[in-house]
C-alpha cells in the first residue's frame, strides 16, 4: 500500500532556484476540470485508497445551509483509485497557488505526496511510478461529512448546488470521465451513486440535463499543451438526457 507523504518534503525541493516539473493527481473534479496549465496528462491510479463522496462542500457544489458532497479518498489496504495525473512545468508559478486556493482554502483538502502509477501498457519510459501531489480531505477538516447510506448521499447530491454548479454535474462528469477515459476501472461507490441519482431524478421527474452546465468537453481541455496519451473513447459519448422528455 502506498503511503501519503507530507508535502513539505516535496515543496522544499521546489525552491525558487531549482524548481522542477511536478505531477498532480486528480480523482474528483480535477480529472475533468483541472483549471491549470499542464504539459501532459496520464491516466493511472493510486494504491491503498478508495474514493468516497464523504467530503462536504459549501464553496463549489453546495452552500453553508445545504452543503454538497464531493470526492475524497479513504485509506483502504486493498483499494485502488483511478484518475488522471497532470505534469506541471517547472516555470508554471500559477498552478500551485491556484490549487492551494481551490482545494485547501475553499475545499478543506490538505496537500500530500503519493506514488502515482500510470496506466499499464504505456511505453516503458512512461510506465514507472511517479511522485505526485494529491489533495485529500481528512475527517478532521471542518467540511467533513463522512459515511451515510448511499440513497441519502444520492438525494443530497440531487438537491445541492453551489457557485460552480449543481452537485449532480460534479458526480455525472466524474462518472463520464471514468467511463470514457478509464473504462476498465471499477468504482462501485461512484457508479452506484450515479445509478441512484438517475433513478431518483426519474422518480421525482427532475431533468438531469437542466442540472448539468453546457460547458463543452473541448472547452475543458483547452489547457492541454501536449496531447495526452489517452485511450480513445471506446464508449460513444454518453449524452445526458432529460429523463422526463
Ligand atoms: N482533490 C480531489 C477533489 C477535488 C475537488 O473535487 N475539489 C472540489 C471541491 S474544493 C472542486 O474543486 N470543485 C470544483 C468544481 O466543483 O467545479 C481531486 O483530486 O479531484
Amino acid at each position: 500500500m502506498d503511503k501519503l507523504r507530507n508535502e513539505a518534503s516535496s515543496s522544499e525541493s521546489k525552491t525558487e532556484s531549482n524548481k522542477e516539473p511536478f505531477w498532480v493527481f486528480g480523482y474528483g473534479s480535477l480529472c475533468w476540470n483541472p483549471g491549470f496549465e499542464y504539459q501532459q496528462s496520464l491516466t493511472g491510479y493510486v494504491k491503498g485508497f478508495s474514493r468516497r463522496f464523504w467530503q462536504g462542500n459549501t464553496t463549489h457544489r453546495g452552500t453553508e445551509d445545504k452543503p454538497g458532497r464531493v470526492a475524497t479518498l479513504i485509506e483502504d489496504k486493498e483499494g485502488i483509485t483511478w484518475g488522471k495525473a497532470f505534469l506541471v512545468a517547472a516555470e508554471n508559478s500559477v498552478a500551485l497557488p491556484y490549487l492551494t486556493k481551490r482545494e485547501c482554502k475553499l475545499g478543506g483538502y490538505k496537500t500530500c505526496v503519493v506514488n502515482f502509477h500510470p496506466t499499464p501498457f504505456l511505453p516503458a519510459t512512461r510506465a514507472d511510478k511517479k511522485d505526485a501531489l494529491l489533495y485529500i480531505a481528512l475527517p478532521e477538516n471542518k467540511h467533513w461529512l463522512g459515511s451515510a447510506p448511499l440513497p441519502d448521499i444520492a438525494k443530497q447530491i440531487l438537491e445541492c448546488r453551489g457557485p460552480s454548479g449543481s452537485n449532480v454535474e460534479y458526480l455525472l462528469r466524474l462518472a463520464d470521465f471514468m467511463r470514457e477515459e478509464i473504462p476498465e476501472a471499477l468504482d462501485d461507490h461512484l457508479f452506484s451513486l450515479e445509478r441512484l441519482v438517475r433513478k431518483f431524478a426519474a422518480d421525482f421527474k427532475i431533468c438531469l440535463r437542466s442540472l448539468v452546465g453546457e460547458q463543452e468537453r473541448a472547452e475543458r481541455e483547452v489547457k492541454v499543451a501536449v496531447p495526452s496519451n489517452q485511450f480513445a473513447s471506446r464508449i460513444p459519448e454518453k449524452k445526458l438526457r432529460c429523463v422526463n422528455m
